[in-house]
Parts: structure tokens; C-alpha cells; sequence
């Protein structure tokens, strides 16, 4: 689905903060980038996505070179769908009209039809579809957020720590969702995550990057199981 080999990126001329990235990302997988603060996993997604463009490397996205096509290139003509951290949703549009943002570039009826899609998968939208998006819960707001970002019926979702500020009730909810998106719809999903142990007992398979490398990368059965994985980067905790 997805294929880095060797990216290097960075936002000023003189540091790289990807210093040679590889990894990749098979067609309905869910795998999970991990790793501690600043060791460059947004910056990995911004770079997939097109906010960020690599100075050397290649991004393959489904065998096309999409290293250097910026964001809204890759939204509108080649499926890819990206869940920002913060500010996902707006706040003063009501749910229908934050997934009409999300079907901007779709027809009318394309874009009615699909808001009825995202409402049947997850019924909250459903119940508070004329209400603004700041009457929603922080994980409302999330499933919303993926919402959005389904609307173009993307095959690859990037998702920044979709989970940050959540109750683990919420977090739980938020996880159900995306793994529904992907049995129900075959979306293949890329995330950055912080509740590591949580992630990865929903994912296939893990990177866990340090200082802008690959440090370590297996099933999430055998990272969750691997003690010196969880004594490292799992804070200790038993499967
Ligand atoms: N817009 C920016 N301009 C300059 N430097 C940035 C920018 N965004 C991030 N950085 C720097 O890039 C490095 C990697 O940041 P990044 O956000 O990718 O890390 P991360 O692994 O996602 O961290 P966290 O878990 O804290 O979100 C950090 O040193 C950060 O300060």
C-alpha cells in the first residue's frame, strides 16, 4: 500500500529530523508508529501527507512516487486521508456541516449519500448531526474528526495520537471506531500513538522510531510480549 524507503526531512535547511526513514504498509493493515517525544513520528505522517516534502528518499503510495505531491493532490485524487492531532474539527460547524467540509470535493448527492454511510458506522453522528461539533465529548469529537477524513472514502488514513486527551473509556471507544473502519471499509491505517500498550493490542504490526530512525519494527503480538520492548518504550507493563 504504502512503501518509505530512506526519507530524510526536516522544516529548516540545517536539521534533519528524518534521517533516513523505511518502512512500509500492506493494504488493510493497522500499524502504529511509537516512540518517545520529539523522535519524529508527526513529522513522519506531515511528511506522507505532503505538509512536509522530503529532501531525499521516496514515498510510494499504491507504486506511484507521491514523495513530492502536496496534500491536497493526495486527498482529492489519491486516496489519502490524514486525522490531524489538534484542531480537527470545527468547533462552530455543526457535525453535518464539518463532514461537508470533509466532502468538499465530492458531488452533492456523492456527499449526502456518503454522511448517511458515516452515520449508519457510527450512529453518535447520527443522534447530533444538526448540533455544533462543541456540544460533542472529546471522543465524539474524535470519531468525528475520522469522520471527516473518511468522507472522500480515502484507502489510506493517517491518524495523529487519535487518542490524546481521552478518558480510557473514551480511548476505547475512539480504537473501536478505527478498527471498524478498517473491517467495514478495508481502510488501511497508519497512527502515531502514546498509549503504546493500548495501540498496539489493536494493531497488526509496530515501528518504533528513535531519533528519526527506525529502531524497531514486529507483529504487535510479539513487541507487547518482548520484555525488553515493554521495560523500554511500554513503561513495564505486562500484556
Ligand atoms: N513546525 C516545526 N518547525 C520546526 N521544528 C519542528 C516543527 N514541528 C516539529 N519540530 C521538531 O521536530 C522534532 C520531531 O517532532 P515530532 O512532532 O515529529 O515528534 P513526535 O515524535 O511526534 O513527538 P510527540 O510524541 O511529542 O508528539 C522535534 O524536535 C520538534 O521540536
Amino acid at each position: 500500500m504504502i512503501e518509505i524507503d530512506n526519507v530524510v526531512a526536516g522544516y529548516t535547511a540545517e536539521v534533519d529530523i528524518l534521517k533516513g526513514m523505511t518502512l512500509q504498509v500492506q493494504r488493510g493493515e493497522i500499524v502504529t508508529l511509537l516512540g518517545p517525544n520529539g523522535c519524529g513520528k508527526s513529522t513522519l505522517l506531515k511528511s506522507i501527507a505532503g505538509f512536509l516534502r522530503p529532501r531525499s528518499g521516496s514515498i510510494v503510495l499504491e507504486s506511484k512516487d507521491v514523495s513530492q505531491v502536496p496534500v491536497h493532490q493526495k486527498i482529492q485524487k489519491l486516496g489519502l486521508g490524514f486525522v490531524p492531532q489538534t484542531e480537527n474539527v470545527f468547533s462552530s460547524l455543526t457535525i453535518r456541516e464539518n463532514m461537508q467540509v470533509g466532502g468538499h470535493f465530492m458531488s452533492d448527492a456523492d456527499c449526502k449519500q456518503r454522511m448517511q454511510e458515516l452515520c449508519t458506522l457510527y450512529p453518535v453522528l447520527e443522534r447530533k448531526f444538526n448540533a455544533p461539533a462543541s456540544s460533542m465529548s472529546g471522543g465524539e469529537r474524535q470519531i468525528l474528526a475520522l469522520a471527516r477524513a473518511l468522507m472522500p472514502r480515502p484507502r489510506l488514513l493517517l491518524l495523529d495520537e487519535p487518542s490524546a486527551g481521552l478518558s480510557p473509556k473514551m480511548l476505547q471507544e475512539v480504537f473501536k471506531a478505527i478498527v471498524q473502519v478498517r473491517d467495514k471499509e478495508g481502510v488501511t491505517i497508519l497512527m502515531v500513538e502514546q498509549n503504546a500498550m493500548e495501540a498496539l493490542r489493536m494493531s497488526d504490526r509496530a515501528y518504533v522510531l528513535s531519533m528519526g530512525t527506525v529502531a524497531l519494527t514486529g507483529a504487535a503480538n510479539s513487541l507487547m510480549s518482548d520484555p525488553q520492548v515493554r521495560e523500554l518504550y511500554l513503561g513495564g507493563r505486562a500484556a
